[in-house]
């Protein structure tokens, strides 16, 4: 057992990495592909808990335990450090507080908090609605007050260009910084140019959701590394990828009576369980245990 915690491990990730890409993995078998490849930071996205575990819409409707269940299944299948979207926080202050050692105690290494209002939307959705500067800074002392582990990561999303522009967006993003917050999140951003007006003046590092179909374009990692951009977050990448093969194969498996067709959209059998490690285990069977019941 590694006694760095989780929030070191992340902190120390976004210092060796330019910039450091985090994955977003919906699930503990994506969390143990994503380290295997070599990848240094995963990403429990909320969209990604309400979409994959839940089948909601984004739009605000899980709640902490919902993305604690997955947190912990994920922290249990990979030692990188997780960064967990967690949405507004969840309510008032103390509530936030909880959140923070609640993920903390599942294993979460970082969280991000929005300035939206409870009734939040995806960041790339119109009409989004925020709270005023000064209640998202109550919310950022007050998950600074949460901490159990003065290391793990409270980064500030702003959602403000899209809604009040990017002047708004900077102010706020400053003031989140005065507050205590230890990262800022730029959400929905059209250029490199206003990545740099973030960096300028954000003297801790700062986040960009290059998510797909949004209102981002898909600057490569070298394109933000020279706005100094420090992290990179790709979210629901892997997820839409396994969605579409999914799909594919459900529709063959209909219309073609057989799933003859998709086999080379299919990782095989041999590759899940080297993944999984099944072998270790198998033999663990034998070496351990003597009864037919474990066998
Ligand atoms: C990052 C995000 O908050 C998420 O939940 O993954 C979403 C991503 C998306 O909907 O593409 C967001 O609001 O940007
Ligand atoms: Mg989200």
């Amino acid at each position: 057992m590694s006694m760095i915690s989780a929030g070191s491990l992340f902190r120390k990730a976004v210092n060796e990495n330019h910039p450091l890409q985090i994955v977003g993995v919906i699930n503990a078998y994506s969390a143990m592909q994503a380290e295997r490849v070599g990848h240094k930071a995963l990403y429990l996205s909320g969209a990604g808990v309400a979409n994959a575990s839940i089948g909601l819409p984004d739009l605000g409707m899980t709640n902490l335990e919902d993305v604690c269940i997955d947190v912990r299944r994920i922290t249990s299948a990979s030692s990188l450090p997780l960064l967990v979207d967690a949405d507004t926080g969840w309510g008032g202050a103390f509530n936030i507080a909880r959140t923070i050692k609640e993920l903390t105690r599942a294993g979460a290494a970082a969280c991000h908090i929005e300035d939206q209002v409870a009734q939040k939307r995806c960041g790339h959705r119109p009409n989004k609605e925020l709270v005023s500067k000064e209640e998202m800074c109550d919310r950022i002392k007050a998950a600074m007050d949460g901490k159990i582990d003065d290391e793990f990561v409270v980064i500030a999303r702003t959602d403000a260009h899209a809604m009040e522009g990017q002047a708004a967006a900077l102010e706020r993003a400053q003031a989140y910084v005065e507050a205590g917050a230890d990262m800022i999140f730029a959400e929905a951003i059209h250029t490199l140019e206003e990545y740099k007006q973030f960096t300028k003046i954000i003297k801790v590092p700062v986040l960009a959701n290059i998510t797909e179909f949004g209102q981002t374009p898909y600057f490569t990692c070298k394109e933000l590394e020279s706005v100094g951009i420090s992290m990179v977050l790709y979210p629901l990448s892997g997820f839409r990828a396994m969605n579409q093969a999914a799909l594919t194969v459900f529709k063959d498996i209909l219309k073609n009576g057989s799933q003859k067709n998709s086999i080379p959209l299919m990782q095989t059998r041999t590759e899940l369980y080297d993944m999984l490690n099944y072998h270790a285990f198998e033999a663990k069977i034998d070496a351990l245990f003597t009864c037919k019941d474990q066998k």
